[in-house]
């Protein structure tokens, strides 16, 4: 009995190791310590039952089967620690289908040894032996899957953990191994002590300053993502190994089980891939809203210089390349200085916003663009129109500003008018967008001299031969 003792106080000692470790872990990382600190202690209540059994006399087999529920139940934390990939945006569904799967296989371990240890199958010499084989794949397998998670940590606390976790799990596979193959033939009196070593070993791991090679080791991120979500699909993996092995006893259950554990994955997948996808949505709404405002003039939202750059561009090539005309107004409010002197930048901010307005809502088409160009200045670009066409467009503009109405003490008419200057690139005359900036400008000028609220064309665009009109000749 004490050498049994001895083996549950270290095997206790390893959970309070454990449980220390992860009342010092920052909460991100507490999660995988708990469960480390859930598989050992189902470990000591698995032993404990054991002693127990042997001490009391178990005649009724109920604590022979609490000790095969309990190996069966060590399974499940043991599962879920090595194959969740613990990421943070990860759907709450998801962990629920993964905790699933880690209590499907452990209701299929149990299913299966208590089928193979007892009733008709018991007879047969070779169960032992199928038990023992499947015992030592599912520890090797955990081992296996703990050291993947290691190489793959993304951060030092992360492969801190994996390392103590694959540490005491494979040291556990090789202990087991070895145990079952002596119980075999009988156990000899140190063998006990077998099982105290992956314990000790867990003690020193969690309590002591981790290595030195943990700290210099950093997969890339590439590794370490696609080893977390690689991770995962090794649970369904056990699930359907353990159906493919049960087979035998249950053919109808492995088969639901196989199913449900490739159903489960694609669940999982599909849980994963619309949380992207709406994440997704969400950035490319907000990076939509962010070039709106990088577009647009923060005083009338109409857009700004940076936008008139690209569409005037745009439009000059669009032009040049399918040989139509492309027509630029530069549109200048009047005595605007004088407006701002009589009464005030307020007002002239609330005018300038006011014609900024009028002139959008009066452009011609949707390609058209109306943008502010700079102070009192507006420049419109008028994609596939020509010097006839853009006057009338100048003609109306001039007039719907007169229309606003907009009082003007200081001006002869008493009222807001803008003057207008016309530059077009026409097919036999390429234009890049700083010269019809220029040309427009200089005919702005020219309005200006000659009496204000009117438009002028530029001297370039008004020599050119005109436009053949729709309908002309
Ligand atoms: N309120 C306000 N005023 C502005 C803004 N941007 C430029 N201005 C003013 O617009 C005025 C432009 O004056 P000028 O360039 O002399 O032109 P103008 O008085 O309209 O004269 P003409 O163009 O020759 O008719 C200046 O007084 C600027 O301070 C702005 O965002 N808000």
């Amino acid at each position: 009995m004490w050498p049994q003792l001895a083996m549950l106080a270290v095997q206790g000692s390893a959970v309070w190791a454990v449980f220390t470790r992860y009342r010092r872990s920052p909460s991100l990382i507490r999660m995988p310590w708990l469960l480390l600190g859930l598989a050992v202690l189902m470990q000591v209540l698995w032993a404990g039952t054991n002693l127990l059994a042997t001490e009391l006399g178990d005649k009724s087999g109920y604590l022979a089967a609490l000790a095969t529920v309990l190996s069966g139940l060590y399974v499940i934390p043991c599962m879920f620690m090595v194959t969740r990939s613990f990421a943070l945006n990860e759907p709450r569904a998801v962990a629920v289908l993964d905790l699933v799967l880690s209590c499907m296989v452990a209701v299929l371990v149990y299913q299966f040894f208590t089928k193979m240890l007892s009733g008709p199958l018991a007879s047969d010499p070779s169960s032992i032996y199928v038990v023992v084989y499947l015992a030592d794949a599912i520890d090797f397998s955990l081992a296996i899957m703990a050291m993947l998670r290691l190489f793959g940590g993304r951060s030092f606390r992360w492969r801190f953990f994996y390392y103590a976790a694959s540490a005491y799990l494979l040291v556990n596979a090789t202990v087991a191994t070895i145990y079952n193959r002596i119980e075999m033939h009988g156990l000899p009196w140190w063998a006990g002590s077998l099982i105290d070593i992956p314990h000790a070993l867990l003690v020193v791991v969690a309590l002591r300053q981790p290595p030195r090679w943990l700290r210099a080791y950093r997969p890339s991120l590439a590794v370490s993502q696609t080893i977390a979500s690689f991770a995962p699909i090794l649970l369904s993996m056990m699930v359907v190994m353990l159906g493919i092995s049960a087979s035998r006893i249950n053919f109808v259950l492995s088969l639901l089980v196989g199913c449900a554990a490739v159903l489960f994955y694609g669940l999982r997948m599909a849980f994963i891939q619309s949380r992207n996808m709406d994440r997704q949505r969400a950035v490319d709404l907000s990076t939509w809203r962010l070039e709106q405002q990088v577009g647009r003039d923060p005083l009338t939202g109409i857009a700004n210089r940076t936008t008139l750059d690209t569409r005037l561009r745009e439009a000059l090539e669009e032009g040049h390349r399918t040989g139509s005309h492309c027509s630029v107004l530069m549109v200048d409010i009047d005595f605007f200085k004088q407006y701002n002197d009589s009464l005030g930048h307020i007002a002239g901010d609330a005018c300038l916003i006011q014609v900024a307005g009028a002139l959008s809502r009066s452009r011609v088409r949707v390609h058209d663009l109306v943008a502010r160009y700079g102070g009192e200045e507006f420049a419109i670009v008028l994609v596939d129109t020509s010097a006839e066409a853009a006057q009338e467009v100048a003609r109306r503009l001039i007039d719907t500003i007169e229309r606003l109405q907009i009082a003007h003490p200081a001006c002869p008419l008493g009222r807001i008018t803008v003057s207008v200057g016309i530059a077009t690139q026409t097919p036999q005359t390429p234009m890049d967008p700083v010269a019809v900036l220029d040309e427009a400008d200089r005919a702005l000028y020219r309005a200006k001299s000659n009496g204000r609220n009117r438009y002028e064309l530029a001297m370039r665009t008004a020599f050119d031969p005109p436009a053949v009109l729709p309908g002309a000749g």
